[in-house]
């Protein structure tokens, strides 16, 4: 049966060891000392009461190791600060314990002993490799190189010394037999060590949740994705159990990277080059991360992993669903070995303006592994439109509003905002250990407003921009300060040490200045939250403030939506308060209180207006919000992303010339000979005639053209146009030996009909108007052309041509060819031209004119003329051509044979693009020329044959 592989960096599953020798913190291996022979296994740290639970429970917990605020014997923020030790590298020491604690474990709703559970959708999760959460093995990858910017020649170098010893050691080992040594030792306690499987700690929640139905249950779908935690120290015999019991019983199939790898691909290069600069934070001192540095090649090892997986399990039928920018590559590479497969890809973040994505050193590897999918999809418009001006000005292809436009195929781009489960967090929220929290906040802080955020403390939520607006907030209204308490959840990842004593100082500062004996108007907890705690802290929230400078969706704001509803808790209605650069703002439409982050006074503002609105407008903007909520759900998201998928791969595949029929010239001689009334249209260079280079075709045609189009128009049933994108004058001088064909110039501007005088031109467009625009778009050109070596710029009547196959830099020219494209797009998209990517050239030429417009013409006058005459207008129609210009002309011929108003329709493309036209022709414009020939030849036989077949009386009256 087919399947939907859902591939993912994370599975929605982990795995939890429960040997009876767990090994003590003291038997980690040392900090550097790569992999190490003994215990593998770190503990579940001692419990560590929560923030939460000490508000109710006292102060008698171990408050130093668990990083917690603890109200009743109130330490100062500060002081929380210094209690903590930041984690080390994850992976480099095996340390960064506590900040999750066992209240982590309960991320997620489980039902007793089924871990396909509602997780919370935007969690805030330990680094890879912390083993905060449950035994796990430590990871083998030792250091890796650093990837400061500072070190980058002197890594370069030892990284190729590292290839060298790594090939040496290959070949050693393939000499002698596999050694008993100190890895096997090693690997052995994990043999016999029982194991369950559990909700994953890592992993995008929101894509689990969407999948799930409100029992939990998934359909059809076979998750593809690594455990999330370090596996170089299992036995192979272990991973093939959990491979097995996973993906017998839950539909999970998971991919086993080196740990190496792993931590370069997801510690380097995804966390410190892909998510800040998708995420607009482009650093620009010496100590920031160099964008080319060693992880891209922990990236493609990691994203080739990952196809070779779906490769090996993909069935005839199955579909692909690759989600996020961990595995930008997946679908090119996928692609390459599934050429007719059906793949989409989701995006979750945010995608960056061109301007900010090509800082990026493999931006076209990047890019080009996206476009391996039939579908891109992402979170809004705003990104899909981000996508398709990069892929427009960093690949020189045209973009238009439905996708990409390939060499030879087509890549649709769309856009689909995830949403929540909404069934599944009401089953939650009726647990009792919600409703408990849900009273006993209430109870802590009866009589005062909270205000509530939850945020990973990473640059890009707007943590430290939060706190300051919060500090203006409470200055300038000194009456709120006694009313008032913001409760910020915020965990903190070890690579942000600066951020941390930034967040640090402000709170001190809040503390000292506004902090009294009898209250305390900010809670900053350093560590998670239970699932339950989360979900009560949203029902009994009195605003919510999500200040992210940059975020592809964000659904705690939908969530707090869903809880505020007056079904698991009182009935608030908050108000939510909602950065502008969120996706979720997009679809808010504006009943949520928008922020620019960056703007303190103006959020400081949002806090007051939030606090102080009256219950009526409180009621309104949430069920305008509420609506969305319920309407955008996971389920409504994947549905519409697997129906979009579905439609798209079917034109695509109708499209493929692999798939189309190649013409059968036996059927079209006897549509032919049928026929009464034929109209051919055929495009010039490329089809009839082969391209020629910038210099242009030359004007002396071959023989061989002219003499079939003769032929053809030989036949008094035969209407023959071409078509062209040249200028009338050439295309006359070309053709001044066919003298009654007909002629479609400059793409459908000019138009002489067939059997007119030689120089009687139809003009459509406004050559005045045409003269102005092509004055300004000729003067950004110039810019371009200036700087571009032996780029050259053609003036038509009616359009413009950037040209640059000459340019020796062709790297430079298609970046300056895909800039100026852009620019004029977006400077001129109120005259009714556009600028288009075609071979080695950018084309600049009105929209509302095109070969089509122009066969509509022809075709309508044909109309007039036989209505009048009683004859049939046509019922014979050819259309040939080859490139995008002609493929409007295949659909509009398409559509007239299919509404049965002319009765035989042939479209053809010459060569190999993926095309609208029912028929294809691979050999050329040589073969297009014998189709044609063979047409005549067989009328002309016909007419001999009837002719002598006839009684000589009728042959004698004939001519009559
Ligand atoms: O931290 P990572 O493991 O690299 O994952 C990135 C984040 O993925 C999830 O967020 C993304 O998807 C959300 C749902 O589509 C979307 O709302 C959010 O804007 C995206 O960034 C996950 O929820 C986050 O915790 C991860 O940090």
């Amino acid at each position: 049966m087919a399947t939907t592989h859902v591939v993912s960096l994370f599975l929605p599953y982990t795995i939890n060891f429960h040997g009876q020798d767990l090994p003590s913190p003291e038997d980690r291996p040392l900090p550097d000392a790569g992999p190490q022979p003994g215990p593998q296994f770190r503990p579940v740290p001692n419990r560590a009461a929560s923030t939460l639970d000490l508000i109710t429970k006292g102060s008698n917990a171990d408050i130093s190791r668990s990083s917690t605020l603890d109200l009743n014997s109130k330490p100062s923020t500060a002081s929380l600060f210094r209690q903590v030790t930041p984690p080390q590298t994850p992976g480099a020491a095996g340390e960064g314990l506590n900040h999750f604690g066992p209240e982590a474990r309960k991320r997620h709703f489980a039902r007793p002993g089924d871990p396909r559970s509602l997780v919370r959708s935007e969690a805030h999760v330990p680094e890879w490799g912390a083993q905060a959460v449950f035994n796990q093995p430590m990871s083998r990858a030792g250091p890796l190189p650093s990837n400061s910017i500072l070190d980058f020649a002197k890594v370069h170098d030892e990284l190729s010394q590292e290839k060298l010893n790594e090939a040496r050691r290959k070949q050693r080992k393939r000499r002698s037999p596999p050694s008993q040594g100190s890895r096997a030792q090693s690997v052995e306690r994990f043999a016999g060590q029982s194991w369950t499987v559990e909700p994953a700690v890592q992993g995008n929640g929101g894509l689990t949740n969407a999948c799930r139905n409100a029992d939990g249950s998934e359909e059809d779908i076979t998750w593809t994705g690594t455990l999330g935690f370090p596996t170089d120290a299992l036995p192979d015999s272990v991973k093939e159990d959990i491979h097995d019991r996973l993906l017998n019983e839950y539909q999970a199939d998971p991919v086993y990277i080196a740990d190496k790898d792993f931590q370069g691909h997801y510690s380097l290069f995804c966390k410190t080059i892909l998510w800040p600069v998708f995420h607009y934070q482009i650093p620009d001192h010496p100590k920031s991360k160099a964008y080319a540095d060693h992880s891209w090649g922990f990236y493609k090892a990691v994203n080739d992993a990952f196809a070779a997986k779906v490769v090996a399990s993909y069935k005839k039928g199955d579909v692909i669903w690759i989600h996020d920018y961990h595995l930008l590559l997946v679908p090119g590479l996928v692609r390459q070995k599934l050429p007719d497969a059906q793949i989409g890809f989701f995006m979750h973040t945010a995608f960056p303006s061109s301007e900010v994505f090509r800082c990026l050193a493999n931006r076209k590897e990047l890019l080009g592994g996206m476009l391996g999918a039939n579908l891109v999809a992402f979170q809004t418009d705003e990104y899909a439109q981000h996508f398709l001006q990069t892929c427009s000005r960093l690949l020189t292809v045209e973009a238009t509003v439905q996708g990409v436009q390939l060499e030879d195929h087509f890549v649709n781009v769309t856009h689909a905002a995830i949403g929540i489960n909404p069934a599944l967090i009401h089953e939650a929220r009726q647990d009792a250990e919600v409703q408990e929290w849900v009273q006993t906040i209430g109870e802590r802080y009866e009589g005062k407003k909270i205000i509530v955020a939850i945020d990973k403390l990473d640059n890009v939520r707007g943590v430290r921009q939060k706190l300051l607006a919060y500090e203006l907030f409470l200055n300038k209204y000194p009456e709120w300060r006694e009313r008032v308490v913001l409760i910020q959840v915020a965990i903190s990842t070890n690579e942000h040490t600066e951020l941390l004593t930034t967040v640090a100082d402000i709170c001190t500062r809040i503390d000292s200045v506004y902090c009294t004996l009898a209250h305390q108007p900010l809670v900053f907890l350093k560590q998670d939250i239970d699932f339950s705690q989360y979900l009560a802290l949203l029902t009994v929230a009195d605003a919510l403030v999500i200040s992210s400078l940059r975020d592809g969706m964000n659904l705690t704001a939908h969530e707090y939506i869903f809880c505020q509803d007056g079904k698991g808790g009182p009935k608030k209605h908050s108000p939510l308060i909602l950065s502008e650069f969120t996706g979720s703002a997009a679809i808010f439409g504006d009943n949520h209180v928008s922020i620019n982050p960056w703007n303190y006074k103006q959020q400081a503002e949002s806090f007051k207006k939030a606090l102080e609105m009256g219950d009526e407008e409180k009621s309104k903007r949430w069920n305008g919000l509420n609506d969305v909520v319920l309407s955008r759900t996971g389920k409504s998201w994947k549905d519409t992303l697997s129906d979009a998928l579905a439609k798209v791969y079917k034109e695509h595949h109708l499209r493929d010339s692999t798939s189309i029929p190649r013409l059968s010239t036996t059927q079209l001689v006897q549509k032919y000979k049928a026929a009464q009334r034929r109209v051919f249209i055929i495009d010039y260079e490329g089809t009839l005639a082969p391209h020629k280079t910038s210099t242009g075709i030359p004007l002396s045609s071959p023989q061989r053209v002219l003499d079939t189009l003769n032929e053809l128009l030989g036949d008094g049933k035969n209407v023959v146009y071409i078509m062209s994108g040249r200028k009338p004058e050439e295309l006359e001088t070309i053709f001044h030996t066919v003298p009654t064909l007909g002629i479609i110039a400059e793409n459908g501007c000019f138009m002489r009909e067939f059997g007119a005088q030689s120089n009687d031109w139809q003009v459509f467009v406004n050559l005045d108007k045409t003269k102005r625009w092509k004055r300004d778009v000729k003067a950004i050109l110039q810019y371009y052309q200036e700087r571009l070596e032996d780029s050259t710029i053609e003036e038509r009547h009616c359009s413009l041509l950037f040209r640059y196959d000459k340019a020796p830099d062709q790297e430079m020219a298609h970046r300056q060819a895909g800039e100026s494209a852009n620019h004029i797009n977006d400077a001129c998209s109120k005259l009714k031209i556009h600028a288009v990517p075609i071979s080695k050239a950018i084309l600049i030429e009105p929209v509302n004119f095109s070969k089509r417009s122009a066969a509509t013409h022809i075709f309508d006058g044909l109309r007039n003329k036989n209505t009048a005459s009683g004859l049939p207008h046509a019922d014979f129609l050819m259309v040939a051509g080859d490139d995008r210009e002609d493929e409007v002309v295949f659909r509009w011929a398409n559509e007239l044979g299919a509404e049965g108003q002319i009765q035989d329709v042939t479209t053809v493309s010459v060569g190999h693009r993926n095309t609208e036209a029912q028929n294809t022709l691979t050999q050329g414009t040589t073969g297009l020329l014998s189709v044609l020939h063979k047409l005549v030849k067989a009328s002309a036989e016909t007419t001999a044959s009837d002719y002598f077949s006839r009684p000589s009386r009728d042959r004698n009256t004939s001519h009559n």
